[in-house]
């Protein structure tokens, strides 16, 4: 039996850092954010809708996905986000499954899922138990500017457009407060994985 984790949070809350700890503890973690990536490469079907809703000026010279400016749209713009999430999620969801299933038939005990999205997108019936790393949304804030240089607004834009992360941690199995050190947050995830018996207890 193999326990399926959805590990969530909001924008810049720590989830990429939480799923390195995982990894370094030998437990395969499947990106969500990086199949994103892979299903609008150039050829792939998502590609070519996202080009027949957006239009050729969303590509770059060499083609890809110019994502600052796609970015800049549906991040100020709901109708246009619904139709982008519509385009992709399909197709993110049906890579993440295939690659969950394969771990599993390989024997992992365990297998992360890292889904932003996974309460917006009710992607919960896929995962045995729901962890939400939390951070104060001030912290957030600073880091979500910091890490990729955007102005308050445009970070409290994209905060904006996810749940809060208040709500997600009411509706978790377990919450990893992620304000302090990554030290601390590291030690928070060790004893939950010792409490769900997939690291023993030292
Ligand atoms: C709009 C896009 C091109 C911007 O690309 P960019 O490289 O700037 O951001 P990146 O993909 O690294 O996402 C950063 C974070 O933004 C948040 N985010 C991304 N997409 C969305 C969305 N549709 N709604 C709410 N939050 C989102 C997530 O927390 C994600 O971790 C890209 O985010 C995208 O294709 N989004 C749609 C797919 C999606 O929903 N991805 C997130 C979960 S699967
Ligand atoms: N405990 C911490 N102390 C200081 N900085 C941190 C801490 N945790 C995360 N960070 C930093 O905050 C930023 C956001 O963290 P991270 O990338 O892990 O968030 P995320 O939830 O994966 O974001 P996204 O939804 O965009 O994928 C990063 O620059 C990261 O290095």
């Amino acid at each position: 039996m193999s326990l399926v984790i959805g590990l969530t949070g909001s924008i810049a809350t720590g989830k990429s850092t939480v799923a390195k700890m995982f990894r370094q503890l030998g437990i395969p973690v499947i990106d969500a954010d990086i199949l994103a990536r892979e299903v609008v490469e150039p050829g792939e079907d998502a590609y070519k809708k996202v080009i027949e809703t957006f239009g050729e000026d969303i590509l770059l010279d060499d083609k890809t996905l110019n994502r600052k400016r796609l970015g800049e749209i549906v991040f100020t713009d709901e109708t246009k986000r619904k139709q982008l999430n519509g385009i992709v999620h399909p197709a993110i969801r049906k890579r993440m499954l295939e690659k969950r299933d394969h771990f599993i038939r390989e024997g992992y005990q365990c297998v992360v899922l890292d889904i932003p999205l996974l309460f917006e997108s009710k992607l919960q019936e896929f995962v045995d138990k729901i962890l939400v790393v939390y951070a104060d949304q001030e912290i957030q804030l600073q880091r979500l500017m910091a890490r990729n240089e955007f102005s308050e607004e445009e970070a409290m834009q994209r905060i904006q457009s996810q749940m809060p992360v208040k709500k997600k941690a009411s509706l978790a199995d377990a919450v990893i407060n992620n304000n302090s050190t990554k030290e601390e947050t590291y030690e928070q995830l060790r004893q939950l994985l010792e409490k769900w018996q997939i690291l023993e207890t030292n």
